[in-house]
């Protein structure tokens, strides 16, 4: 697993302007099958499954729908983000694919987060390698050169707000028990610059300071008022709304709209290109701490003890 993801971001160039396009480099065989259909205007369809993730690619539309299938919560584990990384990283070369909508194929739970048995426990090494891949995730994400729309269904904590953050739109299902937010305060650690960049971007300075020293968890309806996300909508309707939006973007000519994209993104994405490797030190610091180690693994206990 060493070598999972091994990228860079590479420029593109794109008529006169350089675009962002990840690369995920990965070292293993992927178990991903595959499956391929034609659609009426012989357009190729396709499905692919893995373990954690399942895509389907409307070949007519050039929509594919990224599934979260890793129970029980889709919490982010280092096997989930990499297939996760891999799966983009396929739709953003596939030229058939104009944008993807994330969501998750278990109920009531878009994302737990990262998986924080990842981050427990473990030698620096493996904390090293987990958190290269959770930046992976998000330089792929936050700098995908196709359209990303996540159809939240479900609570997104931590790591699964970043990555609806990362995304171009956000709709949330109005269901007042789910609850989105970056609450890794309530764990005792913190979040990292660009974790805290990206909500910055999506909410604005005063409302990320509050929300990250509190951690807080919005509802569904209080999410839409800070807009944290776009657009709240019965649950049965979060994937028919976010196939409808995203058809509105992909009127948009393609070219204009990534790089307006970009123009946005990229100063942030390059910030954390030129720290990866002191963001990983400052990672394995802050995690393997006695103390940090000693709320995670309470925090654990207190998830557990909910249940019985
Ligand atoms: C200057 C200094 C700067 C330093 C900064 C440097 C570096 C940065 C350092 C650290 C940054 C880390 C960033 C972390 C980001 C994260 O994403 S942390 C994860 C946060 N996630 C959560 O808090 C969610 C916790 N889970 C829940 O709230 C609930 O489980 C739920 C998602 C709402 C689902 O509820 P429910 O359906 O009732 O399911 P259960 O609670 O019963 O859970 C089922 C089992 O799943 C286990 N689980 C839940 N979440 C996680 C998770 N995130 N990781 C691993 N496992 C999880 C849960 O324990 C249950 O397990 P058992 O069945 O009991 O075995």
């Amino acid at each position: 697993m060493a070598a999972v993801l091994r990228r860079g971001f590479r420029l593109v160039s794109f008529g006169s302007s350089q675009l962002l396009c990840g690369g995920c480099k990965h070292g293993r065989t992927s178990s991903l099958s595959i499956c391929s259909t034609s659609s009426r205007n012989s357009s190729s369809s396709s499905s692919s499954s893995s373990s954690h993730v399942k895509v389907d690619l409307d070949g007519s539309t050039g929509i594919a729908v990224v599934k979260f299938q890793s129970s029980p919560v889709n919490s982010m584990s280092l096997d989930f983000l990499t297939e996760l990384c891999i799966s983009l990283e396929k739709l953003e070369l596939d030229r058939s694919c104009r944008g993807v909508i994330l969501t998750s194929a278990l109920p009531k739970i878009f994302s737990a987060g990262l998986d924080i048995t990842e981050m427990y426990g473990k030698n620096p090494e493996h904390y090293a390698e987990f958190w290269k891949s959770v930046q992976e995730i998000w330089l792929k994400v936050y700098g995908y050169s196709k359209i990303a729309i996540a159809a939240i269904n479900g609570s997104s904590p931590a790591g699964g707000c970043l990555v609806s953050m990362a995304c171009d739109y956000r709709i949330m299902a109005d269901d007042p028990r789910y609850r989105i937010g970056l609450n890794e305060a309530q764990l005792g650690i913190v979040a990292p610059f660009w974790f805290k960049d990206t909500m910055v971007n999506t909410v604005g300075f005063r409302t990320t300071e509050l929300s990250l020293q509190f951690g807080l968890m919005y509802s569904p309806s209080d999410a839409l008022k800070i807009g944290l996300v776009d657009q709240v909508v019965p649950e049965e309707n979060v994937l028919s709304t976010a196939t409808e939006t995203i058809t509105k973007w992909l009127a948009i000519p393609d070219h204009a709209r990534e790089i307006s994209k970009s123009m946005m993104r990229k100063p942030m994405v390059d910030r954390l290109l030129a720290s990866r490797e002191s963001d990983i030190k400052n990672f394995v610091n802050f995690i393997t701490k006695d103390s940090i180690q000693k709320s995670l693994g309470f925090y654990m206990n207190s998830l557990k003890q909910r249940k019985a």
